[in-house]
């Protein structure tokens, strides 16, 4: 960071995470541009390519995890040590996508129409299609999974399926067919009820993550400088106008200031921190911790949302403990050619799409649930299943868990003080909607019935009883009371964050941005990441980030064009002004030669 001339750049992207690293990488792409990107993490480690040992929720992934801790509550996640759940977030290059499922999922048609139904002009399915299309890289395409017009090839985002299924997958699949269900088929296409084998960020055997994907190929660009390591402890504002950045690095503070703008992409509970910290957000909660005020700006950390779940245990008799072991062979095989158990996430791959008996049916297109898998999967443990449980012989343990696509329940992110190195207060008020209860319940149900297909019993899977905590013991087991009350002890957060510093229409109190990801009342701010989110998409999310950085990353070239007449505007508008259109930059240029005919 030399001398104060060389501290100013054209744009400083805050986090270098998935949405940081499609930005950064993006607007480097255009030569005029001089950007930097800033990650508190450091730089991803060669084993977190390793998709097998994406699970391993111990000591390998915490020490890539901001490791975020809920503020304990009444109605869930009861049975938790101290009643506290956490929220695994990536802190590394990649963020979260470093250390994620890699699950390639887009939502439902319907998420995205409701943005635009909602006044986000320029939001709806049709607009975004293009722009998950325009990341994407399907190694697939011709193939039965994959519906040729929803995806396409050339982009970044390599998206496949991995190499290697445990037999299992493929029985639970058989099973769903026994139900009804269309499988083997793109749950990211025209139809998203049903059940797969999903498609993954994922590269010859090993994990894409979007650091890789994005930052590697333009690492060599003069104008791109990624600096890890770089805590940003807030925006410096200058009036109403984003001037900069101050970082922590090295035991030191550091200034960066921006000719143009600060793009925050920390992700949707560091985002609205952030936020917080440079004195945008709820006036009153910013005076109690006494932050200055530059924006009083009501929805910051508001509306914070996720999906929820619950594990249902189950074993499978057929299948010998150990089969699926991180063995010499499963290594060599990884290591050689980038298939085997190893460049697999397990039954972790497979998915479905359901209605619950709360939906509004087949026909609507909208399944309310989705499932998930847990188990096969060739890491250190040696029945295949996070935390390495004690079980040791007898049938093999795996887990069907269902999935809340819409849930009700509002979290937020709250400052416990106006020092930047104390973590957040993450409130999550799961459960306190009855709905998101009643629809767990009957996701249980489901895998219940999933579980008890020929397919599936000719394998000997059987449901298993869980342990009983608190008074759950005292009701009668396998009723709707006994599985609300497991729910609420074993509460499962998923980790689809988001809506925190959420876009909204002009007129809506709630709205911290508008269409075009702007920080309403600021200038020289935008956010990119998965905080922009109004409504958690009816999927995974990762995707879905991936196209609201690329729209991102679109805007600000608009805004900017590459004229080489703009540098003398001011940069940056708090409404869409100023938005960069041919006809802005002519009548510029003419105010700057005195024609103003
Ligand atoms: C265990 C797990 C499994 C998941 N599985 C899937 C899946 O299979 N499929 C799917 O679609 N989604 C999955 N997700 C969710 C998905 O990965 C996230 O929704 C997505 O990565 C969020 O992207 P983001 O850019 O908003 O945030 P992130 O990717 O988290 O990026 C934020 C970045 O900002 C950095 N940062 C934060 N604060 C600062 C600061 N002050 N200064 C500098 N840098 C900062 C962080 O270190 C991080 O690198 C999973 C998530 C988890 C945790």
């Amino acid at each position: 960071m030399g001398d104060k001339k060389k501290e100013e750049v054209d744009f400083v992207v805050v986090g270098g995470g998935t949405a940081g690293a499609v930005v950064a990488a993006r607007l480097s792409e255009r030569p005029d541009f001089n950007v930097v990107l800033l990650e508190a993490g450091g730089c991803e480690p060669a084993f977190a390519q390793v998709p097998s040992f994406y699970i391993s929720d111990g000591d390998v992934r915490r020490l890539l995890d901001w490791d975020f801790k809920l503020e304990p509550q009444a109605e869930a996640c009861l049975g938790h040590e101290d009643g506290v759940c956490h929220w695994p977030r990536g802190k590394v290059l990649g963020g979260t996508s470093t250390i994620n499922g890699m699950m390639y999922m887009r939502g439902n048609r319907w998420d995205y129409d409701r943005w635009e139904a909602e006044g986000l002009a320029g939001w709806g399915w049709r607009h975004v299609l293009p722009y998950f299309k325009k990341s994407e890289d399907n190694a697939e395409l011709g193939q039965k999974h994959v519906d040729d017009e929803y995806h396409s090839r050339g982009g970044y985002l390599t998206v496949q399926r991995f190499p290697d299924q445990p037999p299992l997958a493929w029985d639970i699949l058989a099973g769903a067919a026994e139900l009804g269900f269309r499988t083997n088929v793109d749950l990211n296409g025209r139809n998203q009820t049903g059940f797969t084998v999903a498609q993954a960020n994922v590269r010859d055997g090993r994990r894409l993550s979007l650091s890789r994907a994005f930052l590697h190929p333009a690492r060599d660009r003069p104008n791109l400088r990624v600096i890890t390591n770089a805590m940003v402890v807030r925006v410096s504002m200058d009036g109403d106008r984003a001037r900069g950045v101050v970082f922590h690095r090295d035991g030191a503070l550091h200034k960066l200031r921006v000719r143009r703008e600060v793009v925050l992409a920390a992700g949707a509970i560091q985002t609205p921190h952030l936020l917080l910290l440079s004195g945008v957000g709820p006036r009153r909660h910013l005076e109690d911790v006494g932050v200055r005020v530059v924006a009083d700006c009501p929805g910051v950390g508001g509306n914070l949302q996720n999906h929820i779940s619950f594990s249902v245990d189950f074993a499978v008799e057929s299948i010998t403990p150990g089969s699926n072991r991180l063995d010499m062979p499963a290594f060599e095989q990884f290591l050689s050619n980038g298939t085997g158990a190893m460049a697999s996430t397990g039954l972790s791959q497979l998915t479905g799409f359901v209605h619950s008996r709360f939906s509004d049916g087949v026909a609507s297109g909208l399944p309310d649930l989705q499932v998930f898998f847990e188990g096969c999967i060739a890491n250190c443990s040696i029945t295949g299943l996070p935390g390495e449980p004690s079980h040791q012989g007898g049938p093999m343990p795996f887990r069907m868990i269902p999935v809340v696509l819409r849930p009700k329940s509002r979290g937020e992110v709250r400052l416990r003080s106006r020092d930047p190195t104390a973590p957040p207060k993450l409130t999550a008020n799961y459960l306190q909607d009855r709905y998101d209860v009643d629809l767990l319940i009957d996701g249980v149900r489901f895998v219940q019935r999933l579980a008890n297909t020929s397919a599936l019993r000719q394998h000997g899977v059987a449901l298993v009883m869980p342990e009983t905590p608190g008074g759950c013991s005292e009701l009668e087991p396998d009723s709707d009371a006994y599985w609300e009350c497991l729910i609420r002890h074993r509460t499962n957060p998923e980790n689809h964050q988001c809506g925190s510093a959420r876009m909204g229409p002009d007129g809506d109190p709630g709205a911290v941005l508008d269409a075009r990801l702007q920080v309403r009342g600021v200038r020289g701010l935008r956010v990119a990441d998965a905080a922009a989110i109004p409504h958690v998409v009816s999927a995974n999310l990762n995707a879905a980030v991936v196209m609201v950085a690329e729209r991102a990353a679109d805007f600000i070239k608009q805004d900017y064009p590459a004229w080489g007449l703009d540098r003398r505007r001011p940069t940056g508008s708090p409404t869409g002004r100023g938005r960069g259109s041919l006809l802005d930059s002519l009548l510029s240029l003419a105010r700057s030669t005195g024609d103003s005919r």
